[in-house]
């Protein structure tokens, strides 16, 4: 019988039972020795974390997997979970997307005090993200070792810890309770839908009148959600991890169409913000993350050229720099080092070199300033 990796976990938690997340490292060193004693050690033959595209799928397309914790924090005292103040920490990456959203969103609620951070290297590697060391100067913000778990070096020891036959993605963000050394969630479509409402009597008043998710928008900001998700914030994956050429063209034409669908929207919005809210709403914060990568990264490394924002949108264009300039959930959460350096240096196979584009400069533009072209079609 040849043993998989997974079958090794299994093995040695029946052996010895995981210890308590804070003192898991025995364990964890204990899972690695077996591995390397197994008759055969399959961790070669295991599909790898960077195959973005499963091999053997001949239609070239990126396929997310589905996040696998899922509990809620509820404000009920006698909950699984329920919310207190310094008892759950976020691990997030500030190059991710989607845990871009969760660190807006702990802002834009006042939660800064009452929920802690960490945010991963910007590097991910075969072994996914790994915590910066004390030695190394990262900037943004807790970009630091992980303060929780002193040996952990990886996002992944987390995982491993509270489920050794783990066979999903290492995801951030990371919901993780200190208290039952578990993590709650690693969905960020739910993680900011906690944020909303469940800190509310924790939080300073005025934070507590801060509403993501009206009431009378929630129809619309669902309905913008699905395709915003799959064609935009789902889409520049797609055309940028496809292996075939249809793949691609599929995804980026999809992707453009549904980006002059916002173009369109912004230009009716009676509003700085989409759907004529008069402050930002998780529509806004869902498409945020995406929109300010694009010109940075997702132009050059995943091929969604057809346009840029900074040229081809104004009214995209406009908004995100109302966002950016002036709401420092936005703008202090967003760290362009950590974007750049992750999509280009991590993804080799997309980037064999990875080498660091340097444009386009400036990031982001600032509020009152426009391209060349732009600034002489004004003029005109
Ligand atoms: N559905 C998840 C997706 C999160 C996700 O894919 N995060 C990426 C970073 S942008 C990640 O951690 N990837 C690591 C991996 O897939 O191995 C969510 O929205 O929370």
């Amino acid at each position: 019988m040849s043993f998989t990796i997974p079958h090794l976990r299994l093995i040695a938690t029946r052996i010895i039972p995981p210890k308590p997340v804070s003192n898991s490292t025995s364990f964890l060193s204990l899972i690695r020795h077996f591995s390397l004693l197994s008759p055969r050690n399959t961790m070669d033959k295991a599909p790898s974390i960077t195959d973005w595209v499963k091999p053997g799928d001949t239609s070239g397309e990126f396929k997310r997997q589905t996040s696998i914790f899922r509990n809620w924090i509820v404000n009920e005292p006698s909950a699984e979970f329920p919310a207190e103040k310094d008892r759950y920490h976020l691990y997030v990456s500030y190059a991710c997307p989607w845990a871009h959203r969760a660190l807006i969103v702990r802002r834009l609620k006042g939660l800064e005090g009452i929920i802690g951070f960490t945010s991963v290297h910007w590097h991910m590697g075969k072994k996914g993200w790994r915590f910066a060391t004390s030695d190394e100067n990262v900037p943004g913000e807790n970009t630091i070792p992980d303060p929780l778990h002193k040996d952990f070096t990886h996002l992944r020891d987390i995982y491993f810890a509270q489920k050794p036959d783990y066979d999903g993605r290492f995801t951030v963000p990371t919901l993780f309770d200190k208290k039952k050394g578990v993590i709650v969630s690693n969905e960020s479509s739910e993680i900011i839908r906690m944020f909303y409402y469940a800190f509310d009597d924790l939080v300073a008043p005025s934070y507590k009148n801060v509403d993501l998710f009206p009431e009378k928008l929630r129809k619309d900001i669902e309905e913008m959600n699905e395709w915003v998700y799959t064609d935009i914030n789902n889409g520049v994956y797609k055309a940028g991890f496809a292996t075939t050429t249809e793949a691609y063209t599929k995804a980026v034409t999809t992707l453009f169409s549904s980006l002059d669908r916002v173009e369109a929207s912004l230009a009716q919005s009676s509003t700085p913000y989409l759907l004529s809210a008069p402050e930002p709403t998780e529509a806004d914060i869902r498409l945020y993350t995406t929109v300010i990568r694009f010109d940075p990264v997702y132009v050059q490394h995943f091929k969604c050229n057809i346009r840029d924002i900074r040229s081809g949108y104004p009214h995209l264009h406009r908004w995100l720099r109302t966002l950016y300039w002036d709401s420092p959930a936005f703008g202090q959460t967003t760290e362009f080092e950590h974007i750049k350096k992750h999509y280009t240096q991590s993804h080799t196979q997309i980037n064999q070199f990875a080498i660091t584009p340097v444009g386009p400069l400036p990031n982001i533009l600032p509020k009152d300033d426009e391209v060349p072209s732009v600034q002489a079609a004004l003029r005109q």
